[in-house]
């Protein structure tokens, strides 16, 4: 597996503030990752820091297993964390030729780029015209001129309708079919499930998780359930190795599963130990639930 990013201890502050904390993860090529976080979780701070316009209070980054200088590996980071910025008055194909000379990229990449971001027949269109949508579909084509290994992209959606939103996600996971690898900060949680293969969850600048999105979403889920004897049915559960946590909550014991169990097996496992069950309830959390969970009680 070939690493792209890796980043190491990262701790940023402003003052006395600590917006990013010890944080470190690893981007391997070809996946498409999410950090996700509430709002002043952290997020575009980390992003600002591995493109060199933050800058640390401590730990270590290194792009391409570090065969390059950051400076070097820049040149093959594509990057949108601003809001798109052209000159107004000139059409999509002039602003972008501008791009090309200041990134030292041939003009015939432009109808490439445009074609991907589906604004290849709105190139003679001034900047001016474009929706918010239509002008995030530019920069996005713009930060892919030089054939970037990596896309960043910092609130990629942000005040766009949910067409212009179903849009961006496609581009993006075009994008990522064709071998670029992808970063983007999102603080909405339906956004990482829909459009990346792996997630950094931050909250307060923590990491609270870092991994696969489907092996949060492949959790075995829990039972609620109550008995005639709760204290002796919590420590049969307590000793057994298929439960995680058990918490007690307005005489409800909740049971998370460390690995698939049915209901009629858990029945038959407290009936099988003398415990009747006056309640049980299957359930499997929602990714939503688990992030809230993460993000709310830690
Ligand atoms: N230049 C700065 N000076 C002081 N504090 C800052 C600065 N930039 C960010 N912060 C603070 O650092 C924390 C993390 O901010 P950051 O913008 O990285 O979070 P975020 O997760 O990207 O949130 P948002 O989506 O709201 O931008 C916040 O508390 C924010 O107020």
């Amino acid at each position: 597996m070939e690493t792209i990013l890796n980043i190491k201890n990262i701790t940023k502050k402003y003052g006395s503030l600590t917006a990013v904390k010890n944080l470190s993860f690893t981007i391997e090529k070809g996946h498409v990752y999410g950090i996700l976080g509430p709002n002043g979780s952290g997020k575009s701070t980390t992003l600002g820091i591995v493109l060199n316009v933050v800058n640390k209070t401590e730990g270590e980054f290194s792009w391409f297993n570090g065969s390059v200088s950051t400076h070097e590996a820049l040149k093959k980071v594509g990057a949108i964390i601003e809001r798109p910025n052209f000159y107004p008055y000139m059409t999509a194909v002039q602003n972008l030729k501008l791009v090309c000379k200041i990134k030292g990229v041939s003009f015939n990449k432009i109808d490439e780029k445009l074609e991907i971001v589906g604004l290849l027949d709105r190139k003679d269109s001034k900047f001016s015209a474009f929706s918010l949508g239509m002008k995030q579909r530019l920069a996005i084509a713009s930060a892919l001129l030089n054939d970037p290994e990596i896309l960043i992209l910092d609130e990629p959606t942000n005040g766009l309708d949910p067409k212009g939103i179903h849009q961006i996600r496609e581009i993006i996971k075009q994008i990522a079919v064709n071998g670029t690898t992808i970063l983007l900060a999102s603080h909405l949680l339906d956004e990482v499930e829909k459009v990346c293969s792996h997630v950094v969850v931050l909250r307060k600048g923590v990491k609270l998780y870092a991994g696969r999105v489907d092996a949060i979403t492949s959790s075995h889920g829990f039972f609620e359930v109550q008995s005639n004897d709760d204290t002796e049915m919590i420590k049969l559960l307590e000793n057994n190795p298929s439960f995680g946590d058990i918490k007690v909550q307005n005489n409800l014991v909740t049971a998370f599963l460390k690995e698939p169990m049915k209901s009629e097996d858990f029945n038959k496992l407290m009936f099988e130990n003398n415990i009747i069950l006056t309640h049980l309830v299957q359930r499997k959390e929602s990714l939503e639930e688990q992030f809230l969970q993460l993000t709310d009680h830690q």
